[in-house]
């Protein structure tokens, strides 16, 4: 059963496979119960079970190894109890891969109508209908348990910023104690939990979260607590305190970011793992994602324009014209978010793909300046 992990196969074991040595790049990879997962690497955005627009099998296409769930969501609609007892999470909705699920702390904070933070649990309403939710550490942990998602993240405070020092302090001081209690609350062998550090914009307070949260000893660790509207300077300086401050052995996720240059920022400044739901989002909104910066589809520079929207994109999109782009989103037909949802999530694809054979070849910072050059220009 999932209590017994075969003693031979090291799980959640993260593997440096290089150091690009002309950045902080690294590439590695990591096993879980559902596979392994090849770093850096970007997981698309599941939060109700689906990502957004695009059928499982399409996932599978972009080349997407590892997915997003939520806690908030899903233990709200359709409930962690059903989705427990139809089997999990992976079942449920089809993928088999492996299953990366955020522990609702973001989702308080960024969501539901804040009701009160105590030391016990966070207190709010439901924005789905209002009801009252509780949710701790522990109960945090029982509904990713339920899901069966192969990675837990601790439940964390997150403040707005910008905010007092003292207020920072304090909801990092509490998010430390939670992620002990939820090491504590862990019954599954099958799944591994990692901590979220946090800190705001403070370069002292991150380096001591991430040395704390080192000793407890989690199999990989995430900043937390940006991409909350700071300026992305402000993001990149804490990436730049905080990365050296982590293990180099363990996996580090930067969550909820983010545009193609801030991951590739990120993978500059050493860090593996993204998610955001940005790619599946604009693509939604007619924005689509290329090497020569975003393309607004519904433009009416588009009308006759027969050039394709990206010819490497998946086969499905690139042998279609932005003027037929255009039209889909100017008839409402779903095609057009369908279609622009799988574009853009390939594209971060390759983009980590790329990514991964540039630091194979210690030839990262001429792969990222090549790419930052593309998406100025304007094309
Ligand atoms: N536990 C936790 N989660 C965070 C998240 C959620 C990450 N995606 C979770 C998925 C699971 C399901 C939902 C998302 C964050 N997302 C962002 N920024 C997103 C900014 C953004 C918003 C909209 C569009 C683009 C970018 N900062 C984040 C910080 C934290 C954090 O400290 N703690």
């Amino acid at each position: 059963s999932a209590l017994e992990r075969p003693a031979e196969v090291d799980w959640f074991q993260y593997k440096l496979k290089h150091v690009d040595v002309t950045s902080k790049a690294r590439r590695g990879e990591f096993v879980t119960p559902h596979g392994v997962v090849q770093t850096p690497a970007f997981m698309p955005v599941g939060t109700q079970g689906t990502v957004k627009g695009l059928e499982i099998g399409l996932v599978h296409q972009t080349g997407a190894e590892m997915i997003l769930g939520n806690t908030y969501h899903l233990s709200l609609r359709p409930g962690d109890d059903i989705v427990a007892e139809l089997g999990g999470l992976h079942k449920f909705m089809g993928w088999h891969g492996p299953i990366l699920t955020d522990s609702g702390g973001f989702q308080i904070f960024s969501l539901a109508q804040m009701r009160k933070v105590t030391e016990k649990e966070a207190i709010f309403q439901s924005h789905i209908d209002g009801r009252k939710i509780h949710l701790s550490p522990e109960r945090s942990i029982e509904i990713q348990e339920n899901l069966g998602s192969d990675i837990a993240m601790v439940l964390d405070h997150v403040v707005e910023l910008p905010n007092e020092t003292k207020v920072i302090r304090e909801a990092m001081n509490r998010s430390i104690r939670w992620a002990k209690r939820c090491q504590d609350a862990a019954t599954r062998k099958d799944q591994a939990q990692f901590a979220i550090v946090q800190g705001g914009l403070d370069e002292g307070l991150r380096v001591e979260c991430a040395q704390r949260l080192t000793e407890l000893e989690f199999p990989g660790y995430a900043i937390g607590g940006l991409s909350v509207g700071e300026p992305p300077p402000e993001m990149y300086r804490i990436l730049d305190a905080t990365c050296p401050a982590l293990p180099t052995n363990k996996p580090r996720y930067l969550m909820g970011v983010g545009r193609p240059e801030d991951l590739l920022e990120g993978i500059r400044r050493g860090v593996d793992l993204f998610d955001c739901v940005m790619p599946t989002r604009n693509g939604r909104n007619a924005l689509a994602f290329t090497d020569e910066g975003t393309v607004r589809v519904r433009n009416a520079k588009y009308q006759r324009d027969s050039t394709p929207l990206d010819p490497k994109s998946v086969p499905q999109v690139a042998g279609l014209s932005r003027a037929y782009f255009r039209h889909l989103f100017m008839a409402k037909e779903m095609l057009g978010p369908i279609l622009l949802s799988l574009h853009n999530v390939a594209y971060y694809q390759r983009l980590m793909r790329e990514a991964r054979q540039a630091i194979e070849e210690d030839r990262f910072e001429a792969y990222y300046e090549q790419k930052m050059a593309g998406w100025s220009s304007g094309g």
